[in-house]
């Protein structure tokens, strides 16, 4: 009989498991979107390094303020560092974007003054230091602005950008390979020859939520039910990629050469063969000359929750980033029996009402973990602990958003 160990151990185990420092690459900036910062980004000057207009108007000395008329002696487009200086009396035109000019510690905006000749008369006040960016508004000499770890997006880009930086380095994403095994799945077009053949979905499934999830997916297909294929693929598997996903053939049935294979032919180190969720109770993780096995049940549900809970965690750590699973609190609006004493993934529908998540059953089939087609429409997993009571109308409980996962 195999020893299966709780959820939470499960997880703690695939925290521990130690992985290869990660290799780094530069690459310039917009092909860097959604890729980790490798080191951190500081800013090496003061943004803006002097201070700077942010409206259309006129430089003055605020002093100046109570003054009739203020003469115009100079304009001070962007772009362009005027000579002149402000002094008392005296102003400069000055437009967004430009340098303020010396002397000057104010700006007018033109909507606020009359022109009257060459002069300025002031029709609104302004307080003191009025639309000027002061050195280091933006950020600071020596500031971290973007810290190793970070998940580059847009606004990464243009922080990047605006420090002239257009290479960054980034992690080198992990590799996956992923295969099905069984008998009875058919790849797409393949010809079915008889009834209990079924179309395996779970392969591209697989490709699919990691490729997403930004792993390089080394895609090995539909993998027959005999010893010899599953230990072929496992050797090419292992030796081009971090982390070989399969599913199928971990229970307990004849055919179930998975485990068999791993255990026996490749002599891999099993970390855990069993562990009390549902779905996915067989999930059975090993190592390999420092590559991790993760080998799935078959049922598509099944894998496919699995691999989110197992899989993109370590997708994660290989990319030393600060992502994590999308595990929110939600109202719960029917009461909810605990079914089994498991940690159970139930798949539901969630919507954000008045500011905050609520879940539902709503047209949720039930049956075995075959049923893939209940994540799809604003689908979350209910998650229930091992320890915990039936639910009640109204609870918050933990889900988890797929959605975020796509
Ligand atoms: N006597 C017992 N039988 C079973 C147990 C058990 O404890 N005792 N556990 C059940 C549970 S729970 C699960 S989960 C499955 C896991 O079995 P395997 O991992 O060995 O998976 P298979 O038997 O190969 O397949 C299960 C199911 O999924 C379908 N399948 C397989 N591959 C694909 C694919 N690529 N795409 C879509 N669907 C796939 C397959 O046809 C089977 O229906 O075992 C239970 N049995
Ligand atoms: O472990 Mo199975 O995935 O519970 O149906």
């Amino acid at each position: 009989m195999r020893n299966f160990i709780s959820y939470k151990k499960s997880i703690e185990i695939l925290n521990n498991i130690e992985l290869n420092k990660r290799a780094t690459q530069k690459v310039f900036i917009t092909n860097a979107i959604s890729k980790v910062v490798a080191k951190d980004i500081v800013a090496l000057e003061n943004s803006p390094s002097f201070p700077t207009s942010a409206m259309d108007g006129y430089a003055i000395k605020y002093e100046d303020l109570e003054k009739n008329l203020i003469e115009i002696i100079d304009k001070n487009p962007a772009g362009y560092v005027v000579e002149s200086q402000v002094s008392i009396g005296k102003c400069i035109k000055t437009f967004t974007g430009s340098l303020m000019p010396k002397g000057s510690d104010t700006l007018i905006p033109i909507e606020n003054v009359e022109v009257i000749d060459n002069k300025i008369k002031i029709i609104k006040k302004v307080p003191f230091g009025f639309a000027v960016r002061q050195i280091g508004e933006n950020y600071k000499e020596n500031e971290v602005l973007i810290k190793k770890g970070t998940v580059i997006g847009f606004a990464e880009v243009g922080v990047l950008a605006s420090l002239n930086i257009s290479q960054v380095e980034v992690i080198v994403n992990p590799t996956i390979a992923v295969a099905s095994t069984g008998s009875e799945v058919l790849d797409l077009g393949e010809t079915q020859t008889n009834d209990s053949q079924i179309r395996s979905s779970n392969h591209l499934t697989l490709e699919a939520l990691f490729k997403s999830n930004k792993a390089d997916v080394l895609q090995m297909g539909i993998v027959k039910d005999d010893i010899d294929s599953i230990t072929n693929m496992f050797e090419i598997a292992l030796s081009k990629t971090d982390i070989v996903v399969t599913t199928g053939g971990v229970s307990v049935g004849d055919y179930d050469f998975v485990q068999d294979v791993i255990k026996d032919r490749l002599k891999a180190d099993v970390l855990f063969h069993g562990v009390t969720i549902k779905p996915g109770m067989h999930i059975l993780v090993a190592i390999k000359d420092k590559k991790i096995i993760v080998a799935l049940p078959g049922f598509a549900y099944s894998s496919t929750v699995c691999a989110i809970l197992y899989v993109l965690p370590l997708i994660f750590r290989f990319r030393d980033s600060n992502e994590k699973l999308p595990i929110v609190k939600a109202k719960i609006t029917q009461n909810y029996p605990m079914k089994m004493k498991k940690t159970i993934f139930t798949a539901c529908n969630v919507h954000y009402v008045n500011g905050q998540y609520e879940i539902d059953f709503e047209g949720k089939k039930e049956g075995t973990s075959a049923i893939l087609t209940n994540m799809l429409e604003n689908p979350a997993l209910l998650i229930q602990d091992e320890d915990s009571q039936d639910l009640k109308i109204g609870d918050l409980v933990d889900i988890l958003l797929l959605d975020q996962l796509k």
